[in-house]
């Protein structure tokens, strides 16, 4: 048992071994222990010093949609120190493993002594997680230019909402049809989100969506091709 049970029936959610997922379980614990945060209406420089990790119930979420679509190829705009890379990382080398064929997850963070908290946080975690993680560092709308996989299935956006379409944009060209995009707080940060929304709704861009009920509103989309 742990000081947060909605951490217990996360952790029971995963594969993956006793020791991972118990430093995944205490590192989230720590996240947990923080004020919440959500990026609209607030002085942003609040956050320097914070996980602002996404829920565990929501993680819990990605990690399934993840292991059921077999996604190998993953981008997550906003990182931090690493929580919810820990939960993708781990989803995506069982995958790359159960497929005999490469995985990677691509993460993003501009501020440096968070991108250096994630690092030790991704070393901890193990083998399961460090080695499927590549870390661009500094500002997303220039890391991730160059250098995407053929295919994306899967991005994660828990970013500062007006980063969210630009991160997107650059990512658009490589999904895969099928592919999803999971948007945090589309309901908490709507003002934030005009412009994705707009995005998502044009039928010329193809996206189809819905929001499930979790905390601020967890938005998931497919991209359904050209
Ligand atoms: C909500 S947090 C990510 C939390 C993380 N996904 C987790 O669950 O642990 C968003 C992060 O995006 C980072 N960020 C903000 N603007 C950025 C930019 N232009 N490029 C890359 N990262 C950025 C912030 O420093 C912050 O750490």
């Amino acid at each position: 048992m742990s000081d947060y049970p909605v951490l217990d029936k996360v952790i029971a959610s995963l594969q993956g071994s006793a020791p991972t997922l118990q430093f995944l379980r205490d590192l989230h614990a720590e996240a947990l222990a923080e004020e919440p945060f959500v990026s609209t209406n607030n002085d942003l420089s609040v956050a320097l010093d914070k996980f602002v990790a996404l829920d565990p119930d929501k993680s819990a979420l990605v990690y399934l949609l993840l292991r059921t679509s077999g996604a190998r190829h993953v981008v997550e705009a906003g990182t931090s120190f690493g929580v919810s890379t820990i939960y993708l990382a781990l989803a995506v080398g069982q995958n790359a493993t159960a497929q005999n064929a490469p995985g990677k997850v691509i993460a993003t963070e501009n501020e440096a002594h968070k991108a250096a908290r994630a690092r030790e946080n991704w070393k901890k975690a193990g083998v399961e997680v460090e080695p499927w993680i590549e870390l661009r560092e500094g500002d997303l709308r220039e890391t991730l230019k160059t250098g995407l996989p053929e295919q994306v299935d899967f991005v994660l956006l828990d970013i500062w909402t007006p980063l969210a379409l630009p991160a997107l944009s650059l990512v658009k060209s490589r999904l895969r049809p099928g592919a999803l995009v999971v948007v945090d707080n589309f309901d908490a940060a709507a003002s934030g989100y005009k412009d994705l929304r707009a995005y998502f709704d044009d039928p010329a861009n193809n996206f189809r969506r819905t929001t499930a009920p979790y905390d601020g509103g967890l938005c998931i989309v497919v991209y359904m091709g050209n």
